[in-house]
């Protein structure tokens, strides 16, 4: 058996709980609520970015109650490490968005690297309109376009590297049901 590093048992249980589970729920009632109520007429693809949307993807999508297509890209920036850099494809989005109405949804807009490939990617393939849905925004004065739309956020966290709810810490705790802050980041 592979044994967990002791690191790992650590920082769950000395981690600052930011919103519990039930928060998580509400916070993507709302999302999803907003999104059926402007996109219900948009046939849309949604595009899960792996790895960290996976978790909120299957919970939003459940409450969205019109048809739609569902899809999935994977690109990373932070690689399982707590520090992000260069963006790496692992996946381009492979159905064919030509004209169409698309919605991004990833777990955490943080420095907005990783959105904003996504979105031009998405844009240079002949979308109609590109929408983005986040559970998280990093709240501080990095973002690389602070002009681009995030069109539905679920909840706003303070500038600390946060775990849970398909987040990961060094690649484990995507499983955790609420989000956590990392004692002493
Ligand atoms: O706004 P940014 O500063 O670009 O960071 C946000 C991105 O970072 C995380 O992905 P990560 O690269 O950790 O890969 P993962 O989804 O596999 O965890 C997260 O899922 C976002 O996609
Ligand atoms: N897990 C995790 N991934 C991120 N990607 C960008 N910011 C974060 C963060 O705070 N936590």
């Amino acid at each position: 058996m592979h044994p967990v590093p002791n690191e790992i048992t650590q920082v769950y249980a000395q981690a600052d709980e930011l919103y519990s589970a039930a928060d998580v729920s509400a916070a993507i009632d709302r999302m999803a609520e907003a999104i059926n109520s402007t996109m219900g007429d948009r046939n849309p693809v949604v595009y899960s970015v792996m790895n960290g949307a996976l978790v909120l993807t299957g919970h939003l999508v459940t409450r969205l109650t019109f048809p739609l297509e569902i899809s999935y890209l994977h690109a990373t920036r932070y690689r399982n490490e707590t520090h992000g850099s260069s963006l790496d494809w692992r996946a381009f989005p492979m159905q064919d968005v030509k004209d169409r109405s698309v919605l991004i949804v990833d777990d955490i807009y943080d420095e907005g690297g990783t959105l904003a490939a996504i979105v031009d990617h998405c844009h240079a393939a002949g979308a109609e309109e590109v929408r983005v849905a986040v559970l998280i925004n990093k709240i501080h004065d990095r973002k690389v376009r602070p002009d681009m739309a995030i069109d539905y956020i679920g909840l706003e966290c303070v500038d600390r590297y946060v775990f849970g709810f398909g987040m990961d810490y060094k690649g484990y705790w995507r499983n955790a049901p609420g989000i956590y802050a990392v004692k002493g980041m």
